[in-house]
């Protein structure tokens, strides 16, 4: 019975064609024959190819076998799924390695054994079901990235400090070392990694991504090195890990400082030997991944305080990145302010800016959260802004105000206030007639806080408050 699949034989010579042709439709579908190479091309446009059988030498005194590779690079560049076996009158061991290196599947001699050329033929269907499997698969880990990874934003920076850290990106994406990537909460190091993911080789992998600080003691060698059906109790099915998922492609382990030390042994030994042994299983699985890990922890404080193994950051550290806090990057901020501006008013549907003034405000703010809080600000103003021009900082609470430059116990508040904020943004502070006592106590933090040019312990000290009670009227008044 013939079997489905369609081949196309590629040969200047008729007799060859027709002799070949003979034997293949006695066992597939589709055999089409051309014996002019420049139709190969058009042909693929207009059917589906599994097979190409394809003559090396289209001159009749031609021995190089050049123009076979010719070609048969032209077709892998239109359609990488297709399968070429290769003939050649002139069969050498040396042409057939050259012609697989070049990504022919197989190379047959001429003249062929009938059962030599079926042979090859059926193989080479079968390796091309396999090839058309492994695109779709790709397809589906790509789509599955995509799902899994959210909403990427594009990594920013136009400051000297970014401008180091994309070059250390890019030189040591190309390579397959050990990255840790540094800094504070916020700084955008998961960015960073998948940066580093996608200006890899393994960029049509997956990207593999785990919270170290998240996963339960107990559940930790199951969620990176799998587990097998029955293993204990919960396994009711066998489980992949997070390594094998990774396979070819890159994982990502965040927050590595949180690791207690007996899985930061188990994590060093599936490191050094690049295998992972599944729970409950006896049979160790070779992993080709490459490996990121992110900390906002001083590792090397840690190795010292005995909370972290020094081998293990000798592991993982083979090329630092150190992402730098917002603050000591100020000419980042109207840059990455403006695209969370557009991408927020998109998702928001309001068409908004921001005022000159703000802008300035903003880069003067020392960003405790960084990067992350700034893209937070944004949002909470393009929702909450009542006007088309944005009053950033008024809504979020940053109006008219100049900042401290240092982190303070409000985790970042504004503590300084500008001569005219009371006029713009308080129009009762300026009422001598209004005894609120809340209005009034406000009006008076504010005040004393101005006289001190926002200095807490001073301003707590005038106002005979202690500074606990002076911090709890700043949340109160939102100051
Ligand atoms: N350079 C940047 N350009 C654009 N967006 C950025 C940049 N850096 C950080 N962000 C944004 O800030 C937020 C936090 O980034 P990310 O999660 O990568 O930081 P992180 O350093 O991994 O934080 P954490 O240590 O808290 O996990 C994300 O929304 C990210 O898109």
């Amino acid at each position: 019975m013939k079997q489905a699949g369609s081949i196309l034989i590629v040969d200047d010579n008729p007799d060859i064609l027709i002799a070949v042709q003979l034997l293949l439709k006695q066992h597939y579908q589709t055999v089409i024959t051309t014996n002019n190479p420049f139709d190969i091309e058009q042909i693929l446009n207009e059917q589906k190819i599994e097979v190409i059988l394809l003559d090396m030498n289209f001159n009749h005194d031609a021995i190089s076998g050049q123009e076979g590779f010719y070609w048969l690079k032209k077709i892998l560049a239109q359609d990488p799924s297709i399968v070429v076996v290769l003939m050649t009158a002139y069969g050498d061991i040396q042409l057939a390695v050259d012609a697989i290196k070049a990504g022919a599947a197989d190379f047959v001699a001429k003249p062929w054994k009938n059962e030599q050329l079926l042979a090859s033929i059926t193989a080479a269907f079968s390796h091309a079901k396999d090839k058309q499997q492994l695109g779709k698969l790709t397809r589906q880990t790509q789509g599955l990235n995509q799902a899994l990874s959210g909403q990427k934003f594009e990594f920013l920076g136009k400051s000297s400090a970014m401008q180091r850290v994309f070059d250390t990106i890019e030189k040591a994406a190309k390579t397959d070392a050990n990255i840790l990537i540094t800094g504070e909460s916020g700084t955008g190091k998961e960015l960073a990694a998948h940066a580093i993911h996608l200006a890899s080789h393994r960029s049509d992998q997956a990207f593999i991504s785990l919270d170290m600080g998240s996963v339960s003691q107990n559940l930790f060698e199951s969620e990176l090195f799998g587990h097998k059906k029955g293993a204990f109790t919960d396994a009711k099915n066998d489980r992949v890990g997070r390594f094998e998922l990774a396979n070819n492609g890159s994982i990502f382990l965040d927050e590595l400082g949180n690791l207690p030390l007996k899985q930061q042994a188990a994590l060093l030994a599936a490191l050094q030997n690049r295998q992972v042994t599944p729970v409950g299983s006896s049979k160790a699985i070779n992993v080709n991944i490459r490996i990121i890990c992110a900390t906002n922890e001083n590792l090397a404080q840690a190795v010292q305080e005995g909370r972290f193994r020094q081998d293990l950051l000798y592991r993982i550290n083979t090329v630092e990145i150190r992402l730098p806090p917002l603050r000591d990057r100020l000419d980042d901020i109207p840059l990455l302010a403006q695209y969370y501006l557009e991408h927020f008013s998109h998702k928001y549907k309001r068409v908004v800016s921001i005022t000159p003034d703000d802008m300035k405000a903003l880069c003067q703010y020392h960003w405790p959260g960084n990067v992350r809080e700034l893209a937070h600000v944004i949002e909470r103003a393009v929702i909450l802004s009542d006007s088309d021009i944005l009053d950033v900082c008024a809504v979020v609470g940053l109006d008219k105000v100049e900042f401290e430059g240092t982190n303070n116990a409000l985790g970042g508040r504004l503590l300084t206030i500008n001569e005219d904020d009371a006029v713009v943004n308080n129009s009762e502070v300026k009422n001598d007639d209004d005894f609120n006592l809340d209005r009034v106590e406000q009006r008076t933090v504010r005040a004393a806080l101005k006289h001190h040019q926002g200095n807490v312990t001073k301003a707590a000290k005038a106002l005979g408050l202690t500074r606990g009670a002076m911090y709890r009227r700043l949340e109160k008044y939102d100051l």
